[in-house]
């Protein structure tokens, strides 16, 4: 269960990413943090004195991107991704039909899914039903957990070559007898909504050259910040975890937004300390509420992709979702921060979406 939803964002390596030690309790795989404990060993910060001073231009309260403040003890904005992916969806809809009433073109996305796993049919069916919603049209494969590699490909090869489709999303994680690099590979580049092919990461990691996708995860996070007012140029960003379609595309979207980075991974020494220096810190690890109060520089930015479930009995599903960095904590220390669920998720279909319409308009000559 914990591996459950985001096991593909924490690669093999991030997964390894054992060396920050917390206090925790597993039952049946979900991962329980004894929240009110200080952190075991990792050292007490060295200096909470030096306020950063990070530019938020929205207001906090008439924003629907950054919310009002918390109750006593906390100061953090929380940054709203779900109303932030709600304003892209809309700006979105009104593009898809202006392209539709202009050339009689709509956009179309599919979507593979290989085997039977709970947590990939129901990020399908929101992907589906998030197309729907912004008229989008949608084309789900479902194949069986045995299929072979070929036949995969002969989709994925079907739709390089249909007009009507402009991205094409593999589901990941594959099933473990298929070999993720050479499925990736074939997807046309110019259909590779999500961004993992190699032309289109290469070309991200060059200056002077541009991707034609952006990995929507990474995309969505430099969305968020951007759209909550938060000025990147010029500030240390610290990014942990490593993980081909989140830590390493955002560290180099950081980067190319002139921030100045440091990537924090499971080899790391001292993360803590790396990562206190953070004016802006991107954490995609996969640990629930890894990252504890004395990793964070007062009043530093979080944005937190972490969705991890942690057993719990009140709720109706029987667990709910923590992010990697400790909330409550966070929100004590840090100027903005991004909740888990409602922060990062809905930002990565919003901007699946957009790369999905940006595809179609380029494919049909579309201003
Ligand atoms: N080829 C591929 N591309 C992906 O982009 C991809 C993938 N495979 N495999 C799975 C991961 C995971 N992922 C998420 C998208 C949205 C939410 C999301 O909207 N989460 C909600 C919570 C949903 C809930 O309550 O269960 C939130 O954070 O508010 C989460 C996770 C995309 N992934």
């Amino acid at each position: 269960m914990s591996s459950m939803l985001f096991s593909d964002y924490s690669s093999s390596t991030t997964a390894r990413f054992l060396p920050f030690r917390r206090s925790r309790l597993r039952v049946d795989g979900a991962v329980f943090c004894r929240r009110l404990v200080g952190p075991l060993h990792v050292r007490p910060p060295i200096s909470v004195s030096l306020r950063t001073t990070l530019t938020v231009h929205s207001s906090s309260s008439s924003s629907p991107v950054i919310s009002a403040t918390m109750g006593t003890g906390t100061s953090a904005k929380i940054i709203d991704g779900k109303a932030v992916a709600k304003i892209i969806r809309d700006e979105i809809t009104a593009e898809v039909s202006r392209m539709k009433d202009a050339i009689g073109i709509v956009p179309g996305l599919a979507v593979v899914l290989v085997g039977d796993r709970k947590d990939s049919a129901t990020y399908v069916r929101n992907k589906k039903k998030a197309c729907e919603s912004v008229g989008i049209n949608s084309f789900e494969v479902r194949l069986p957990e045995d299929s072979s590699e070929q036949e995969l490909l002969n989709f994925i090869l079907g739709f390089n070559e249909d007009p009507s489709v402009h991205g094409i999303l593999v589901q990941l994680p594959l099933p473990s007898h298929m070999d993720e690099q050479s499925i990736l590979n074939a997807v046309s580049i110019e259909k590779d909504v999500d961004g993992f092919h190699p032309l289109n990461i290469g070309r991200l990691a060059m200056r002077g050259r541009e991707p034609l996708f952006v990995p929507c995860t990474p995309k969505g996070c430099i969305e968020l910040l951007h759209r909550s007012g938060i000025v990147i140029k010029g500030k240390r960003a610290v990014v942990i975890g490593r993980s081909n379609i989140v830590g390493m595309p955002a560290a180099l979207l950081l980067q190319r937004e002139d921030a100045s980075i440091s990537i924090v991974h499971s080899r790391t020494q001292n993360p803590e300390d790396i990562t206190r220096q953070a004016d802006i810190i991107i954490s995609a690890v996969g640990q629930p509420n890894m990252v504890r109060e004395n990793w964070i520089k007062p009043g530093a930015v979080i944005i937190d992709v972490g969705i991890n479930p942690v057993q719990d009995e009140k709720s109706p599903r029987g667990y709910r979702l923590v992010g990697d960095v400790c909330y409550e904590e966070a929100c004590k220390v840090a100027s903005a921060v991004t909740p888990v669920p409602g922060g990062v998720g809905p930002m990565t279909i919003a901007m699946l979406l957009s790369n999905t319409l940006s595809s179609a308009k380029r494919l049909h000559n579309f201003q």
